[in-house]
């Protein structure tokens, strides 16, 4: 076994024991907690340092005591004015006072509560002592795994807390567990002496005046009768820090109890200091208690976190979509809402975050698919893709209706490479496709009422999502990102639009820009937030530039026009599309990966800006790539002084061409496996990739490669589990050629 298939096998035990056996360390933890202040309240009482117990005083009250019934045994309290007695009978349990021989019984039905906690310590009052041991050894066993888990690192999250305080108080936390299976274990705990045995029963007031001809009992902290009818005697040291202990009282003489408690018993129980010892015996059970809180509620939260489910509401009809940057999912949204508002029952899903075998089980599909790259299926879909191969659909029929744009080579290529998957694994077209290009609202409206007629459903549709309106947007301001003259960077810029009202948008959305009426647009991702400015929209522009046949620099359409033609105060015609699947998590402390190469970065100044503005931002790890360090490292102004004021964690970058290691992005991923690894499995880190497709294939070949190097996967299941966590949108990717 490898060392991170090891690794992989600890955390699970140390996750699944400490989850299962929660409610029982939580019992001892806590009783722990309050036995710790045994030894802190009996260091108040006992003889007063330097007064001496008015012995004949004693006697005379003790001696009344046992006329009015049987005390079990008697404590000096308050320094000497004042005896505590412990008995069934309540005649003579509660405080007595020295001087008045005045009785206040203790009160009724009151418990002993460091009885209760005791019992409940050692046995949890159910004599199930062995449940107490079997959980110390794995308290133990936890608790050293630990370190072995994850490594010290500061970081101001619940895992953090949880990792550094394991770490740090390893060795004050770890004193309760091993002393407890010491003694579990007999071990340095000494052998118990023989107990000198009396011929009849002594009472207490007897004890002491056996006790008193040799003993000095001006220093008796307290007396306890024995069920064997002896009588133990507990003295506090003398000045001299000598002769205290215990004594056993039988009829015939004094033996002191040689050795007594045993300094593990005393390091276990905090007596062996006094009060200070018990307060440290409760610094630790604080710590125990916070590291099975802080491990608990990780646990809890990541759990919450994953529940990434359709939305199911039952039926035999799945409306599922394939959607890139939103518009399927909306229309396959509004049929969804249209059915049920008809009275029918449907399940709606993104289809890539269902496996084959859960789509079989509808006999009925509605599906909505776009394309993206050149005739591709979008990115969330691709796992799907490759498990039909192999999956038995038969009994599914389905409708598709799928989107995409003629001025593209492969018109509806994604569609079609799906229909050509689902009918391959046995899946039957319940009517003929449906290409909708370009606007889709009339194909659409039109696929619908097939679908009603047809398939004969009830499917009540009263008005379609919203296709964004133009906006116009005027060119702000303009700033070069790379240096130029410092190799060959490409030459980008990040250009300010700004409207003339609010709007609404979020890092991550897509601004589309056509550089003349009837020309095709292009799509540029939102780099800030109307959260921060709900007029300002920030985007990154790389200029496209290449040699034409004739040999001519010919500019891209749209990049030419906004960093050539448009000048600043010019207003360009745009439209702002709302692309869910690549914000930034709704809440902010949720923590996030994000990986880009080249103008890739451009959504991420936004995630910035919309975290650090929300004041309780989570850990952020940045990882960039580009061609120079010097020359186009892209807004690094706006990265660097993120990880100054804390709103980015961490930072790593990989400058391809500069003369350090010629790394990428994939090969950073490779480098930090065991923490990319904390981020993507232990944390549940959100990933966001963005950059040309070849890259984001590397990253996520990357990510699969962490799985099998520290998870211990096979390669074919990690490549699987990748698939599904961007399904699912664990993982999200935005790309562009
Ligand atoms: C980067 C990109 C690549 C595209 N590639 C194609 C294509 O190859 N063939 C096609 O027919 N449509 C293509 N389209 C058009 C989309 O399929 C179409 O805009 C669709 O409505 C998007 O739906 P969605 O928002 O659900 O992803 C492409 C769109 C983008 C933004």
């Amino acid at each position: 076994m490898s060392f991170a298939a090891v690794r992989r096998t600890l955390i699970l035990l140390h996750r699944w024991i400490a989850l299962i056996l929660t409610p029982i360390f939580l019992v001892i933890i806590l009783t722990g907690a309050v036995l710790s202040f045994r030894p802190i309240v009996n260091s108040g009482q006992g003889p007063r340092q330097g007064a001496s117990l008015d012995v004949a005083a004693l006697s005379q009250l003790v001696g009344a005591i046992e006329k009015a019934g049987q005390p079990g045994g008697i404590s000096v309290i308050e320094g000497g004015r004042a005896l505590q007695v412990m008995a069934q009978d309540p005649a003579v349990a509660g405080r007595w006072d020295m001087a008045s021989g005045a009785h206040t019984p203790a009160p009724a039905g009151g418990i002993d509560i460091f009885r209760t906690a005791e019992g409940l310590h050692k046995t949890l009052l159910l004599g199930l002592g062995i449940v107490v041991e079997v959980a110390s050894f794995l308290m133990l066993g936890i608790m050293v795994a630990g370190p072995f888990l994850a490594w010290l690192r500061f970081r101001n999250s619940l895992m953090g807390w949880h990792t550094a305080m394991g770490w740090l108080l390893l060795p004050l936390t770890l004193t309760s567990p091993v002393t407890a299976v010491m003694l579990s274990l007999h071990i340095g705990t000494g052998s118990r002496p023989e107990l000198p045995r009396t011929k009849r029963p002594v009472a207490i007031s007897q004890a002491l005046a056996i006790a008193g001809r040799d003993l000095d009992l001006n220093r008796l902290a307290g007396a306890r009768r024995f069920r064997g009818g002896t009588v133990m005697l507990q003295l506090a040291p003398d000045a001299t820090g000598g002769n205290g202990g215990g004594f056993v009282v039988t009829d015939s003489g004094v033996t002191p109890l040689v050795g007594g408690p045993s300094l593990v018993k005393q390091i276990h129980e905090g007596t062996w200091g006094g009060a200070w010892s018990g307060a440290i015996n409760f610094g630790i059970s604080l710590v125990l208690l916070g590291l099975t809180v802080t491990g608990l509620w990780s646990w809890v939260r990541r759990k919450a976190r994953n529940r990434v489910r359709p939305v199911a509401a039952g039926g035999d009809i799945l409306v599922a979509h394939a959607s890139q940057t939103g518009t399927a999912a909306r229309l396959a949204g509004v049929v969804f809402e249209g059915l049920i508002a008809g009275g029918e029952k449907a399940t709606l899903a993104p289809i890539g975050a269902l496996k084959p075998a859960e789509i079989a089980r509808f006999p009925l599909v509605l599906l909505i698919a776009s394309t993206t790259g050149e005739g591709e299926v979008p990115d969330g879909t691709r796992a799907l893709l490759r498990q039909l191969k192999s999956s038995d659909l038969k009994g599914v029929r389905f409708a598709m209706l799928a989107l995409g744009d003629r001025s593209y080579a492969h018109f509806c290529g994604g569609g079609q490479r799906l229909k050509a998957a689902l009918m391959a694994a046995g899946a039957v077209e319940a009517l003929p496709l449906r290409e909708a290009d370009g606007d889709p609202s009339g194909a659409f409206l039109g696929w619908v009422d097939t679908v009603r007629s047809e398939l004969a459903l009830n499917c009540k549709i009263t008005g379609l999502p919203a296709v964004s309106p133009p906006v116009a947007l005027t060119v702000a301001d303009r700033q070069r990102l790379d240096v130029p003259g410092t190799g060959n960077t490409q030459e980008t810029w990040r250009i300010w639009l700004e409207g003339t009202q609010d709007i609404a948008f979020r890092p991550g959305d897509l601004v589309r820009i056509a550089a003349g009426a009837g020309e095709r647009p292009r799509s540029y991702s939102v780099g800030s937030s109307s959260r921060v400015d709900p007029r300002r929209i920030a985007l990154t522009v790389r200029l496209h530039e290449w040699t034409a046949e004739d040999g001519a620099r010919r500019l891209g359409r749209v990049s030419g026009f906004l960093l050539r033609e448009a000048e600043q105060g010019v207003t360009v015609e745009a439209r702002l599309d709302p692309h869910p699947g690549f914000n930034p998590p709704t809440d902010p402390r949720w923590p996030i990966v994000m990986i880009a190469a080249g103008s890739g970065i451009a959504p991420f100044p936004g995630f910035i800006e919309e975290r650090r503005a929300s004041g309780r931002a989570g850990p952020a790890w940045l990882i960039f790539g580009n061609r120079h360090r010097d020359g186009d490292f892209l807004w690094r102004d706006v990265f660097e002084e993120a990880l100054a004021d804390g709103t980015l964690t961490r930072m790593d970058t990989a400058f391809s061409r500069d003369s350090d290691d010629g790394a990428r992005v994939q090969d950073r991923l490779r480098q930090h496996a065991p923490e990319v690894f904390e981020w993507l499995v232990e944390t549940k880190a959100i990933v966001y990739i963005c950059g040309r497709r070849a890259m984001s294939e590397a990253v996520l070949e990357a990510l699969a490669e962490v799985l099998v190097t520290e998870g211990g996967l096979k390669p074919e299941a990690a490549r699987a589990e990748i698939g599904q966590w961007v399904a699912e949108g664990r993982v999200r990717v935005d790309t562009f050629n």
